[in-house]
C-alpha cells in the first residue's frame, strides 16, 4: 500500500477577496494540499475563477503548497498549458467533459502536472476504470459539482470501495460534503485524499477538524494493512 491520508481543503467557501491569505491560512492549519474549483458555468451553473487567479494565489504561496485544480468545465482541453504556466500541480478534469480522454491524459503529463480524473454521481465507475492505470488519482464526486455547502452522498461510497479493491495504490478522491460526521464513511470505503470546504473553512478551529479528518483515514489505512 504505498498511499496515505492526505487533507485538502477546498476554498470555495472562503472569502473569496481574501483568497490568497486563506490558502496561507490553510497552510499553516496543516493542510496537505489546497483543492482548487474551477467552474465556467457550462459544465456547472456556477462560475469561480481561472488560471489568471491560479498565478496569483502561486505568487502569494510559493512554491510549496499543492494546488490540485479540480476543473469543473467543459472544454478541459483548453486550459491545461495555461494552468500548467500558472502553477498548477495536479489537474483534474471530468469524463463528462471529453471525448478523448487518452489524449488529455497525455497532454496534462507532457505538461508536467499529475493527472485527475472525477466523475460526477450519475457516472459509473466502471467508465473510470479503464483509465485508471494512467492516472495519478480518482476523484468520486459526493455531491453534483457546482456548490459548496451540499448534503454529502453517501450512495456514492461503493464506487469508493469498489476502486479501493482493484486499484490498491491509486489516491482515491472523495469531494462534496466531507467533513467531520461524513468522513468515517469515505475512511472506510478506502478514500485517502479528503476534499473538506465548509466544515474546514467554516470552522473555528481548522486545525483540529484537518486533523480530525487525517486521523479517521490514517487509522482506517492501517486497519486495512493489518486485515490483508
Ligand atoms: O467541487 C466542489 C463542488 O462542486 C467541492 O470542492 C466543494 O466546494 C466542496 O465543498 P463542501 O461540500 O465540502 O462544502
Ligand atoms: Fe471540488
Amino acid at each position: 500500500m504505498s498511499y496515505s491520508a492526505k487533507i485538502g481543503p477546498s476554498i470555495l467557501s472562503s472569502d473569496l477577496a481574501c483568497l490568497g491569505t486563506e490558502c496561507v491560512r490553510m497552510m499553516e492549519c496543516g493542510a496537505d494540499f489546497l483543492h482548487l474549483d474551477v467552474m465556467d458555468g457550462h459544465f456547472v451553473p456556477n462560475i469561480t475563477f481561472g488560471h489568471p487567479m491560479v498565478e496569483c494565489l502561486r505568487n502569494c504561496v510559493g512554491p510549496g503548497p499543492f494546488f490540485d485544480m479540480h476543473m469543473m468545465v467543459s472544454r478541459p482541453e483548453q486550459w491545461v498549458k495555461p494552468m500548467a504556466a500558472a502553477g498548477a500541480n495536479q489537474y483534474t478534469f471530468h469524463l463528462e467533459a471529453t471525448t478523448n480522454a487518452g489524449n488529455l491524459i497525455k497532454e496534462i503529463r507532457e505538461s508536467g502536472m499529475k493527472v485527475g480524473l472525477a466523475i460526477k454521481p450519475g457516472t459509473t465507475v466502471e467508465e473510470l476504470a479503464p483509465w485508471a492505470g494512467q492516472i495519478n488519482m480518482a476523484l468520486v464526486m459526493t455531491v453534483e459539482p457546482g456548490f459548496g455547502g451540499q448534503k454529502f452522498m453517501e450512495d456514492m461510497m461503493p464506487k469508493v470501495s469498489w476502486l479501493r479493491s482493484q486499484f490498491p495504490s491509486l489516491d482515491i478522491e472523495v469531494d462534496g460534503g466531507v467533513g467531520p460526521s461524513t468522513i468515517h464513511k469515505c475512511a472506510e470505503a478506502g478514500a485517502n485524499m479528503i476534499v473538506s470546504g465548509s466544515a474546514v473553512v467554516s470552522s473555528d478551529d481548522p486545525r483540529s477538524v484537518i486533523a480530525m479528518l487525517r486521523t479517521a483515514v490514517s487509522e482506517a489505512i492501517q486497519k486495512r494493512s493489518l486485515d490483508r
